[in-house]
Order: structure tokens, then sequence, then C-alpha cells
């Protein structure tokens, strides 16, 4: 006998997840590995970048729990803050327009803005970006941060910034956007990479404007996605550390799914992320 599981699918900038509103609901799954696998095939199931679980909390109003499409849990997802924002707001589960989401890397604050009456963007205040390689985590190296460090593939040299948004990230900068090697470097760096233990999502960046980059991604567990939120900061913070854009400004990071909104602030060292998120459908999920 089939597991009934209703969920939405929502998405931030082409970068979509099955939702399955835990708090409300009580559903025993056997595991959120395999549903999540499951629920992503596009053929056999939903179709998605992955899945993301609105759980109960205590240390915030409700708790955010994201797994790739290989079934891997990522420990953070922009986008998926966003849309968890949009849909607690929608369905009741809180009853601020401010209110705290708990995630396996930490809490954040969370913002929805309304527009006649709906959710129209949402702002996450995303944290302290982390700099040191430890915690990133990656290994080698001598310096304290990972600033365009040469790292080698295919007897090329290109340079890396590492940075974590309560996940890894790795960036390239490149002149043409795209031309970047996105599906050579992704799969090399991303899953079974020695240096990265963890994994590492990777991103290219082009600057476009003195407040504005392009950037695209390979994410760890998902491959190619449309958009990716902790990237986004992750590659602001990395322009900002090599000079190419300004902390204290609204940046804009263009994605292949849309724009967002990214600022670094000086005095807190937080990382502000606004952006859009969309509901697609409501449906069963027959496990
Ligand atoms: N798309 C997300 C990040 C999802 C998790 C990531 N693949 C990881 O494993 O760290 C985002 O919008 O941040």
């Amino acid at each position: 006998m089939s597991i009934e599981i209703p969920f939405t699918k929502m998405h931030g900038l082409g970068n979509c997840y099955v939702y399955i509103d835990l708090v409300s609901q009580l559903i025993d799954i056997p595991s959120y590995s395999d549903l999540a696998v499951k629920a992503a095939d596009a053929h056999t199931g939903i179709g998605s970048d992955g899945l993301i679980l609105i759980v109960p909390s205590n240390r915030a109003d409700i708790m955010m729990r994201i797994f790739n499409k290989d079934g891997s849990e990522g420990k953070n997802c922009g986008n998926g803050l966003r849309c968890v924002a949009k849909y607690a707001y929608e369905h009741g589960l809180v009853n601020r327009k401010s209110f705290k989401i708990e995630t396996l890397s930490g809490v954040v604050d969370a913002e929805v803005h309304l527009k006649d009456g709906q959710v129209d963007l949402v702002t996450i205040d995303m944290g302290k970006p982390v700099l040191d390689r430890k915690r990133i985590p990656m290994k080698g190296g001598d310096q304290e941060k990972v600033i365009d460090e040469p790292i080698s593939f295919n007897d090329q040299t290109f340079n890396i910034t590492a940075v974590s948004m309560g996940n890894p990230h790795g960036l390239f900068f490149v002149e043409k956007i795209d031309e970047a090697p996105i599906h050579e470097l992704g799969p090399f760096l991303a899953d079974h990479h020695p240096a990265f233990p963890e994994g590492l999502n990777v991103g290219f960046i082009e600057k476009i404007a003195n407040d504005a980059i392009e950037y695209r991604v390979w994410e760890r567990g998902s491959g190619m996605t449309q958009a990716c939120g902790t990237g986004a900061c992750a590659a602001v913070a990395a322009s900002v550390l090599t000079g190419r854009l300004s902390m204290d400004e609204t940046n804009t990071v263009h994605l292949a799914g849309g724009d967002l909104y990214i600022k670094w602030l000086s005095d807190s060292q937080h990382v502000l992320m606004t952006g859009g998120a969309t509901t697609i459908c409501k449906g069963i999920f027959y496990l």
C-alpha cells in the first residue's frame, strides 16, 4: 500500500523543490533521502532539484530541511528559505511578516514583502559568510582564507575563491559567462574531489557592472540548476573579497532563472538576500 503525501511544488528563480509541510500534518515517511530521489525524478516522480521539508522547531518559528536530487542532505538553501517563508506566511504557520527559520546551519531572519495582500518578494538575513578554509571545509593550502587560489584540472589552472554560506561554495571568475567550463569543473569538484570532503557547489561569475554580476552554478547533489540562493550570496562575497563589487551596495545577481538582490553589510558582516518565490502546483505524491 502506498503512502499518500500532500505536497506543494515551488521555485525560486527556477530552482524548484517539492515542499512537504510537516508542521500542519503528521506523515510517517520511512526515508527522506529516498523520497527526495523519487520525487525529483521527472519521469516517474514530480520532477525537481530536490525535496524540502517544513518541520517544527524548538529554536525558531519553523525549520527547513533540504535534500538534494541525489538524496544527500544539505545544510542550507537560499531559494528554499524564500519559498518556505512564503509558504509559512500564506498557510498561517506564522502570523507575522518577520519571523525566524531554523536550518541545519543555524537560525535566519525572514521577512515577507506584500503586494496587493500577496507575498511578492522575500528578504532573508543569510548571516555571515564563513571564509576559514577548515570550516568550508577545504583541505590543503596554507592560507587561512581561500582567495584566488590555483587549482588544477586537466593540465589547466583555475583560481578558486571559497565561501561557506552554511554550505560550501567554490567560485571562479570568468571573462564570458557563456564560456564558463561548468560541465567540466562542476562534476569534477562537486561530489568526489578529495580537497572537498563534504563536496562543493561550483559557481562561475562574470562581472558586468560595478553593482552586478552574472552567476551560474553546478550544485553538489543536484547538478546544474537555474539558480542557487546561497551561491548568489557566496558569489557577491567572493566578488567583494576580490575587489569586483562593494560592501553595503545592493548588488544584482543575474542567474539563469532570474535576478537576486544581495547586500553584504559592513557593520554586522551579514549578507541580505532579496528575491521572489513562486508556487507552481499542489498535489498528492504516492510513495
Ligand atoms: N539551491 C540551493 C542550495 C541547495 C543545497 C546545495 N546543493 C548543497 O548541497 O549545499 C540554494 O538556493 O541555496
